[in-house]
């Protein structure tokens, strides 16, 4: 299977090993429970313990109800035995059937519930075992200013909840975002709050409070500092300056009470800087920094990079710095690996650089990225993560790692995974269409199979295709052609078929009913779909590999075709316009040379233009 091969000799091996010794360690662990209302309580546990036990402790602790509740790590609802819950794991204390219900009222915490009898230190590191150090130091850092009285500052821009925390000197040392502060969450200090954790977010494939480990995330899959992510951890902190939306924290009994408040939080290290890229002019902005956030970017299918989530930084050069250059640090992956396919957004998608051939150094950096191997690496240090996250960066890594070595640039991957908009309707991406495809050929193969099952004789099945489908057997030449591909003819007939539908203005109906009409086959509980065309999550793990192989399979040709239309549709669109535009007998001719005499121009300037930034780069 071509998904079993992409898997490789790494795949995840380490990872199991690391997951075996974890194992020995299953006696005594701590583990972080947060309530909906982003109270937190740290409880070690010991053999002994059971679900029922720790909701216990909650009750005398934080003072909540936990009947008709459940605990949650990440997708699993968690029966009574806690064996299989890993050190430093954060759990979820959710009201049943809470995820359902957009419009459930949020809890707040009631000045009880933050009274709390789990002191330990400050600020705690959550897992993240193999960055333990490094940000332990920042942690010690920041504990000694905390004790002289240096306290954090509350960040005045975004829409959630952000701090900097300092140093003895008084320099920032690290942001820290508390997930209950988030967009929507219950405590957001900024009048965003509706909604408790777990419920869809600011994006629909985002759930609230999940931001901080999708920093994390970012951060581990940025192996060794390719893109410059810095530093990420999530934490368990306390400090009387984070936010809690309730009166009765601010009357006479609020303070004392405000210095228990235990959150859970992501923790990334300050890096200084003089602006972001919404300040400052892009061309000086290096190809290699931008072709490598873009390759993180399209791994994790960002879909909030603007310009503000760059920091630039003036490189210091001894005054030799002629050309101003800068560094580019990316930060704010909150909004990265949704549960489902999103649009994306990538503010580099029109810079110059983006359209400069990837590097030998960056085509073997793509090369070596096993997305198999990152899935299990990330199950290991955050436990917490969705399935479904786990395989939109497992869909993107294939994705990059074939269009890369098919030679597109980073704009073109980036344009072939954005969605357009065709008058007021969005449309499915090209990488969203091949995914559409990839599943109907999943749905034709079990009818195969059904069919073959039921009248063993194979010879009938083209008939009752042909009649299911009486009108998607007339195929078009222009039809991309898949070329030894083992599903050739359906592959034809159906994208053929989805080309018809996006014609008629009918694609996105027709297949988001496509896509969720499989139906729910994996006990997790999935977001609503009502921003997603594809999800990958309600697919079975034998469907999910075979859509994989099917999906891999699509590629080649997919690029094939996009290399052409996307020259071909520009002309026809041009000529269109023009022949619109006046006398018809004189221009049409003299608009075909009009087109082309400005068409070649323009692609002039444009290289020259690259040219000009690569000379200027290397
Ligand atoms: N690692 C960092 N180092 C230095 N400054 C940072 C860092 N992370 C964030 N900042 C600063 O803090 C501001 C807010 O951070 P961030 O954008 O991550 O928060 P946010 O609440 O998620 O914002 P938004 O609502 O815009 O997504 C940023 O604009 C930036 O100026």
């Amino acid at each position: 299977m071509a998904a079993a091969a992409l898997k490789g000799p790494l795949s995840g091996s380490d990872y199991l090993n690391n997951k075996s010794t974890e194992g020995n360690q299953a006696v005594r662990r701590r583990v972080f429970v947060q309530t909906e209302t982003g109270c937190v309580l740290g409880i070690e546990l010991d053999g002994s313990e059971n679900v029922h036990t720790v909701k216990k402790k909650l009750q005398l602790s934080l003072h909540v109800p936990t009947e008709e509740t459940s605990l949650m790590c990440g997708d699993t609802v968690l029966k009574n035995d806690l064996s299989t819950v890993r050190n430093h794991s954060p759990l979820l204390l959710t009201r049943n059937c809470l995820h359902r219900s957009s419009s459930t009222p949020c809890l707040s915490p009631s000045a009880k519930d933050l009274y709390q009898k789990d002191q330990s230190c400050p600020i705690e590191v959550i897992g993240c075992s193999s960055h333990f150090p490094v940000t332990k130091q920042l942690v010690n850092d920041i504990v000694e200013a905390m004790k002289i009285g240096i306290d954090p500052i509350p960040v005045r821009g975004g829409l959630g909840g952000a701090y900097f925390f300092r140093g003895i000197n008084g320099e920032n040392v690290a942001i820290i975002k508390p997930t209950d502060e988030e967009p929507f969450a219950p405590n957001n200090p900024k009048g965003f709050v509706g909604k408790a954790l777990g419920q869809p977010g600011l994006k629909h494939s985002v759930r609230v409070g999940e931001t901080g480990f999708r920093e994390v995330a970012a951060y581990l899959l940025d192996y060794d500092g390719f893109a410059n992510v810095p530093l990420t951890a999530l934490v368990k902190v306390t400090h009387p300056i984070f936010n809690i939306n309730n009166d009765a924290v601010n009357g006479n009994n609020g303070h004392q009470q405000r210095e228990q408040i235990n959150k859970i939080a992501s923790f990334q290290q300050f890096i200084p800087h003089d602006c972001d890229a919404s300040d400052h002019g892009t061309s000086s902005f290096p190809v290699s920094a931008v072709h490598r956030i873009g390759i993180l970017d399209i791994r994790i299918l960002n879909i909030d990079r603007h310009a503000g989530n760059l920091l630039v930084r003036k490189l210091d050069d001894g005054g030799v710095n002629r050309f101003n250059r800068v560094d580019l640090v990316p930060i704010d992956h909150g909004l990265c690996l949704p549960e489902s396919l999103e649009d994306p957004y990538f503010e580099w998608i029109h810079w110059p650089q983006a359209s400069i051939p990837f590097s030998e150094d960056e085509l073997q950096y793509i090369a070596n990225l096993d997305p198999f191997h990152d899935s299990e690496m990330l199950r290991v240090e955050l436990p917490m993560i969705h399935e479904a996250c786990l395989r939109v960066l497992v869909l993107c890594t294939i994705f990059l790692k074939e269009a890369a070595s098919f030679g597109l640039c980073l704009a073109q991957v980036g344009d072939m995974m954005s969605r357009e908009f065709q008058g007021h309707a969005e449309e499915p991406s090209k990488l969203e269409l091949i995914c559409i495809e990839a599943r109907s050929l999943l749905q034709i193969s079990d009818m195969t199979v059904n069919y073959s099952s039921e009248n063993e004789d194979e010879f009938q099945f083209d008939l009752e295709y042909e009649t299911l489908n009486g009108d998607l057997s007339r195929i078009s030449e222009d039809t991309v052609s898949f070329q030894k591909n083992p599903c050739e003819k359906y592959g034809n007939i159906s994208m053929n078929y989805l080309s018809k539908l996006a014609e008629t203005g009918e694609t996105k109906s027709k297949s988001r009913i496509n896509a969720t009409s499989l139906g729910n086959k994996i006990s997790n509980e999935q977001l609503p779909m009502s921003s997603s065309f594809v999800t990958l999550a309600d697919m079975n793990e034998e469907e999910w590999l075979a859509f994989l192989e099917n999906f891999q399979n699509l590629l080649h040709p997919a690029f094939e075709n996009y290399k052409l239309g996307k020259v071909g549709q520009r002309l026809t669109q041009s000529l269109n316009s023009s022949a619109k535009a006046g006398d018809l007998a004189l221009k049409l001719p003299f608009a075909d040379v009009l087109f082309i005499v400005n068409y070649g121009l323009m692609r002039m300037v444009l290289r020259l233009n690259i040219l000009c930034i690569y000379l200027y780069h290397y």
